[in-house]
Formats: structure tokens, C-alpha cells, sequence
């Protein structure tokens, strides 16, 4: 079983850091020699992923540590470019093993299909018809993925919408699909375009749109934890953390930048993990509008009856272990790898689990000495780097700024002359 108490993890070097999770996890040789700088997605390959492809972008990949989900330890991939995001999670989570770490459970991994139906005489008749013609195109849907269906997969409702448009009312048929261990979209998009003519025939109008929806309410993934008073700094972080997350409840402006922060640590691993960050980000929006309309914050805190902090979160979870570029990807392959998940489910709730995880620790800087000290210190290696700073010179300015309180360029770059200044003597 996984350690994911990897003190020190951050001293090593790259190499070190690779040998450690050779040791103990359940990553091959050729994972590693993905992770390694030279590794990792090949030209070739990048041109079978995408179109007019002339190059491979780099982002960071980092590990987590400190994650306990379910009782168990787990070591989190996170591809992000944005400094303290790693710490940060990792951060949190060494917070949330003091009393258990995470518990997380998922919905079944149901996405839905939506056909729109155009210039249909009486809408809300053509809604019973179609409801009345479930069966049917649910094993029309079903006709189309065989496999699916063999892995326990498939339709599992037929639901009708009337929406009052601008232009019209529109029927709308939705399919909802249990899409197991795939991300679903082009699953449920060729069940959509097979049912299609038939559906508008029943309604009797003009199909149009035959698309997944990202809003995927029906496929939840949810993590809680207690974390510890005294662990967080005391009862008034606490309160204050309280008061903050109570703020992003209520203000949808405070509300989109506390959700971006839960979106740090999810899109981290979603990308990671060669998933579609565009679905996830896509549905965890949409989930935080509730049904008054309002924009609001996707977790939840408050004080237990001991004292101590207790977060939720819950969002949509569209990921999938097979399909997409989750296999194709040999980085994306070794951080499945490296998570040691089998399941859509498991991704899901570990994402979901690494969300609250970067959300606490965001807010407790927040509701303590602020954001600028503990992610500042970490971002002015890349205003060094940026200032023109060499690998040798860049542990001493990266000290400079944080000790004068100015990590900024212009300051970099002073720092940077002045010590050449004193080499040159
Ligand atoms: C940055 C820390 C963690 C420092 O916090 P610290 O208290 O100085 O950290 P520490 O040195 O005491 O270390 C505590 C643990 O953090 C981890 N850790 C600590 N440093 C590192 C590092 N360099 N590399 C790897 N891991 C690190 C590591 O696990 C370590 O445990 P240990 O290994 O020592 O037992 C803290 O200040 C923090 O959590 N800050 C929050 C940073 C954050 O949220 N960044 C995201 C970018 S800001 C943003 O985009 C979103 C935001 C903030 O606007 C959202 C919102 O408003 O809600
Ligand atoms: N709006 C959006 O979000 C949209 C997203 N996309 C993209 O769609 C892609 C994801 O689509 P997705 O349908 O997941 O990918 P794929 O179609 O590549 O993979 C799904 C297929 O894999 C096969 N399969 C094998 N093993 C399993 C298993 N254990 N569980 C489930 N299916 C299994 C199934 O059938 P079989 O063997 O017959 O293939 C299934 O249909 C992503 O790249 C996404 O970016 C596309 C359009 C719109």
C-alpha cells in the first residue's frame, strides 16, 4: 500500500523524486520514462491527438502528497502551470489526515444527451408520445454501443423537456446514459444522432441539436472532511474560515474566485489525467447556479460540535479512464497509473477529494496571513526566471524578494544587478 506521507518530497531533486515513487507504487519503467523530461507525449502521437499540430506544450506535473480518500493513502498528480497549487493541496491534506483525511462516494456515472425538436404543433402532446416511446428509443440508443451495454452500461431513462425559447418551444429529449468507465461524450452523441430522426417523427417536428450536455447533474462526485482546530491554527481560523466560505455563499463575486480555487485542484488532476478539463469546468459552473438562479459557492464549512471544521463539496464529474486521450497520453497513463485507481468512480471522487483539499487551503490563508506570503514565495521563482535570473543565481533572489516583501520584476532585476555587481568586484 501507498505512503503518501512523503516528508521532504520537495527537497529532492526531480531524479530522487522519480526513484521515490518507483518504490512502492504501481508505476512501470516505461511510466517513468514518460515522466522523465525527455519522455512524455511524442510529436507523432501529439499529431494523431489534434490538427495542424507543429509542437508539444509543457505544463508541470506534481504530486500531491498527504492524501488519505476512503482510509486509504493515495499520491495525487496535478499538471498545473500556476505555483502553489501542489503545496497547497498537499498542504490541506496533511491538515485532513490528522482526523481521517477524506470520505467521498460518486452517483452513478450517468451523462446526458440532448435532441432538440424544432416547429412540433403541440409540444406538451408530443412530450407524452415521446415518454410513451421510452422503450423504444432507449434499445435504439442501446443498439448503438453494444459494448456498453455488455459492460453493464447503457440507457437508463428517457425524460422530455418543453423549453420556452426566444424563437419557439422547443421539445427537448434527453438520454441518460450510464457511461461507466468512460467520459461519455461521444458515447452518448452517437446514441443522440441515431435516435434523432425517430424522435422528431413521434414529436412530429425537425431535429436539430443532438448533443451531450455539460450540465451533468446526474453524474456527482462528493467529498467531505473534518479538519482539525488546532491543526488549522485555533478556533478564530476556525470562525474565519467560516466567515469567508459564508461570504462566497452569498456573493457570486466572491463566489467565482473561491470556486476557481476549488477548480485549481480539480482541473490540476483532470488534466493530469489527460482528461477534458473544458466538460468539468463546464458542468461545475453550471452546478454552482442553484435553483434560485443565483451563482454561488460549490462547497460547504462549518464548525462541528467539537470545535472543529467540517467541508464539504460536491460538483459533476465527467471523467473517464478509457476513450478520450486518457490512454493515448503515456503521462496521462502513468497518472492513473500513479493514483492506482480502476474505476471512472474512484477518479471522480479523488478529484472531487483534491478540490476541497486545495479550497481549504486557499481559504486559511485567506482567513489568516493572506494568499501572498505562502503562494508569493513560490511564484517569485518564476519573476526571477523572468527577470533573466540563471539557475545559480536564482535560489538568492528568490530569497531576496521574499525577505524584502517584493517579489516584483522591477525588484528581481535589481536584486539580480546588484549581485552580479558584487561578482564582478
Ligand atoms: C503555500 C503554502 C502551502 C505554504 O504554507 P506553509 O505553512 O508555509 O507550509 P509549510 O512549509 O509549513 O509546509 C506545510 C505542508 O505544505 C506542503 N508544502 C509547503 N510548501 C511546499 C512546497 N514548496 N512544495 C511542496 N509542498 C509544500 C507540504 O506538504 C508541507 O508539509 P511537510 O512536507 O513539510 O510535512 C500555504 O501558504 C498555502 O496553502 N497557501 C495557499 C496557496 C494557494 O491557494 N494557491 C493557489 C493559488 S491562489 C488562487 O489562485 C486561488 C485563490 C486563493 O484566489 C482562491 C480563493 O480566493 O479562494
Ligand atoms: N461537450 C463535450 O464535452 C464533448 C466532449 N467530447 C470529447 O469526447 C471524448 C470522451 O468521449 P467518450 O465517449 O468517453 O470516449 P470514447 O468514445 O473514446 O470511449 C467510450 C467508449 O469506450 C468503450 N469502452 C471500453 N471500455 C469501457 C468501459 N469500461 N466503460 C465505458 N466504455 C468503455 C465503449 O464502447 P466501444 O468499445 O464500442 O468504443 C465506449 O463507448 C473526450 O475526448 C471529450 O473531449 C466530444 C464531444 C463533445
Amino acid at each position: 500500500m501507498v505512503n503518501s506521507r512523503l516528508s521532504g518530497f520537495r527537497n529532492l531533486s526531480v531524479p530522487e523524486r522519480l526513484a521515490r515513487l518507483a518504490d512502492g507504487t504501481a508505476l512501470t519503467a516505461a511510466d517513468l520514462s514518460a515522466l522523465a523530461p525527455e519522455g512524455g507525449l511524442g510529436l507523432d502521437q501529439a499529431d494523431r491527438m489534434a490538427e495542424n499540430v507543429v509542437g508539444v506544450f509543457g505544463v508541470p506535473l506534481g504530486v500531491a502528497a498527504n492524501f488519505t480518500v476512503n482510509g486509504a493513502d493515495v499520491l495525487v498528480p496535478m499538471a498545473t502551470e500556476e505555483p502553489s497549487v501542489v503545496a497547497a493541496a498537499s498542504n490541506a491534506a496533511r491538515i485532513a489526515r490528522v482526523r481521517g483525511g477524506f470520505v467521498t462516494s460518486s452517483s452513478t456515472p450517468v451523462m446526458q444527451a440532448q435532441v432538440q425538436v424544432l416547429d412540433v404543433a403541440d409540444p406538451e402532446a408530443a412530450r407524452l408520445r415521446l415518454l410513451a416511446a421510452r422503450a423504444e428509443l432507449a434499445g435504439l440508443a442501446d443498439a448503438q454501443d453494444p459494448r456498453l451495454a455488455e459492460l453493464g452500461g447503457g440507457v437508463r431513462d428517457v425524460s422530455v423537456r418543453v423549453v420556452d425559447a426566444r424563437e419557439q418551444r422547443y421539445v427537448v429529449l434527453h438520454l441518460a446514459v450510464d457511461v461507466r468507465d468512460a467520459m461519455g461524450a461521444n458515447a452518448v452523441n452517437t446514441m443522440a444522432e441515431a435516435v434523432a430522426p425517430r424522435v422528431a417523427e413521434i414529436a412530429g417536428g425537425r431535429p436539430l441539436l443532438r448533443i451531450l450536455t455539460n450540465k451533468a447533474d446526474l453524474r456527482l462526485a462528493r467529498a467531505h472532511a473534518v479538519f482539525d482546530a488546532e491543526a488549522l491554527g485555533g478556533p478564530e481560523v476556525v470562525r474565519d474560515i467560516v466567515h469567508a466560505a459564508a461570504l462566497a455563499e452569498a456573493d457570486p463575486y466572491r463566489a467565482a474566485t473561491h470556486n476557481k480555487g476549488i477548480m485549481n485542484g480539480v482541473t490540476a488532476v483532470v488534466l493530469a489525467t489527460g482528461n477534458d478539463t473544458r466538460a468539468v469546468e463546464a458542468g461545475a459552473h453550471s452546478h454552482a447556479v442553484g435553483p434560485d438562479g443565483r451563482y454561488t459557492s460549490l462547497s460547504h464549512f462549518a464548525r462541528d460540535a467539537d470545535g472543529n471544521l467540517t467541508g464539504t463539496l460536491e460538483l459533476p464529474m465527467p471523467v473517464g479512464l478509457v476513450g478520450g486521450a486518457t490512454r493515448v497520453h503515456p503521462v496521462a497513463a502513468a497518472a492513473v497509473r500513479l493514483l492506482g485507481v480502476s474505476t471512472a468512480a474512484e477518479l471522480a471522487e479523488i478529484i472531487a477529494a483534491a478540490g476541497l483539499a486545495q479550497n481549504l487551503a486557499a481559504l486559511r490563508a485567506l482567513a489568516t496571513e493572506g494568499i501572498q506570503r505562502g503562494h508569493m514565495a513560490l511564484h517569485a521563482r518564476n519573476v526571477a526566471v523572468a527577470a533573466g535570473a540563471g539557475p545559480e543565481e536564482l535560489p538568492r533572489v528568490v530569497a531576496r524578494m521574499v525577505a524584502d516583501g517584493a517579489v516584483r520584476g522591477d525588484h528581481a532585476e535589481r536584486v539580480l544587478a546588484e549581485l552580479r555587481a558584487e561578482a564582478a568586484r
